[in-house]
């Protein structure tokens, strides 16, 4: 049985349970629930708290788990990440207020206040900085104004916290984060169920980002219609029976669907259908 570990709190846990619930995956009724069974699919999953999931994995006791890239690096576990997932997306940057740090050099000498002391620190040893770091488990925004920092460093998503706290971002960002898969450095990256596994969040991953494209259009143009839809592989071409057209399918982008409609309406394609991908294994 493959186990896996997957947040049980914070921004990581939702998005992860749906991803794993689209993939197939039995998932847990009730956020009390530590660890369920899913007997079909032969898994075990194992909801720990998010800092903690690399630990475990590196660990050996669980196959693989999810986190995020920033817990993963801040934990130094032994464990890499094998897949990213797209979401939980965010940056982790240095803040103050305005016009007290403009670049690092300003943090020589100051104090810190993170919940990340692992990934600050190194930072600051790899810039080769003398700061201190003040651990604060969360709301660490509010350290500033409270006096127990005069810098601190956390994830930005969309600066509100940061705004909200009167505090401004200075520096180029020191990671860019989103949800990972993990699993202990160097373990067998051939494992069968593994390998099933990341194929089915892959399918979920493509099903979320592409949708399918049908179209007619006349044999003359079919060039220029399949360099704007060359699908993934090449798109399906099927003639239709009307003598001079063919009717074509391709998997596209889908945030570009509305602009190739439009360009493939220009070169004279017609009845151009998009439809959503439920699940894909490519
Ligand atoms: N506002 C956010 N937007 C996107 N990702 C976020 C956000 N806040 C945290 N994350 C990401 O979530 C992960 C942190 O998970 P964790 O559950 O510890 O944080 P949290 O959402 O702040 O929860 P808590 O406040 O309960 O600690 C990190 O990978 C981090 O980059
Ligand atoms: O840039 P934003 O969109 O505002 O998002 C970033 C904020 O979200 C997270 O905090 P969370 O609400 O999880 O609380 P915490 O700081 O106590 O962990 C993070 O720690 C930042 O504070
Ligand atoms: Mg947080």
């Amino acid at each position: 049985m493959l186990r896996i570990a997957v947040p049980n709190k914070g921004s990581l846990s939702g998005p992860a349970a749906e991803m794993l619930h689209e993939a197939g995956y039995r998932q847990r009724r009730e956020s009390k629930e530590l660890r369920i069974v899913d007997p079909v699919n032969e898994v075990e999953f194992f909801y720990l708290r998010p800092r903690d999931i690399a630990i475990y994995v590196s660990s050996g006791r669980l196959d693989i788990g999810v986190t995020g890239r920033d817990l993963l690096v801040d934990s130094a576990a032994d464990a890499e990440e094998i897949l990213p997932l797209g979401f939980a997306r965010s940056t982790f940057r240095y803040a103050a207020k305005p016009g007290t740090a403009h670049d690092l050099a300003d943090l020589k000498g100051r104090t810190i206040a993170t919940s990340y002391e692992g990934i600050v620190a190194r930072h600051l040893a790899d810039s080769g900085i003398d700061a201190s770091v003040v651990h604060l488990d969360g709301a660490v925004e509010t350290a500033v104004e409270l006096g127990v920092a005069e810098v601190i460093a956390d994830v930005v998503e969309t600066g509100t916290s940061l705004r909200n706290a009167g505090l401004e971002v200075f520096g180029e960002p020191i990671m860019k984060s989103e949800a990972i898969v993990i699993r202990r450095t160097g373990a067998d990256a051939e494992e069968p169920k593994v390998q099933q596994f990341l194929r089915r969040l892959q399918g979920v991953l493509v099903a979320r980002t592409y949708v399918m494209m049908d179209y007619d259009c006349r044999v003359e143009q079919l060039e220029k219609a399949v360099a704007l839809t060359p699908g993934l592989e090449s798109p399906t071409v099927s003639p239709l029976h009307n003598e001079g057209w063919v009717a074509v399918r391709a998997m596209v982008p889908a945030k570009e669907a509305q602009r190739i409609m439009d360009d493939l309406y220009e070169i004279g394609a017609r009845a151009i259908l998009t439809t959503a991908i439920h699940a894909c294994r490519l």
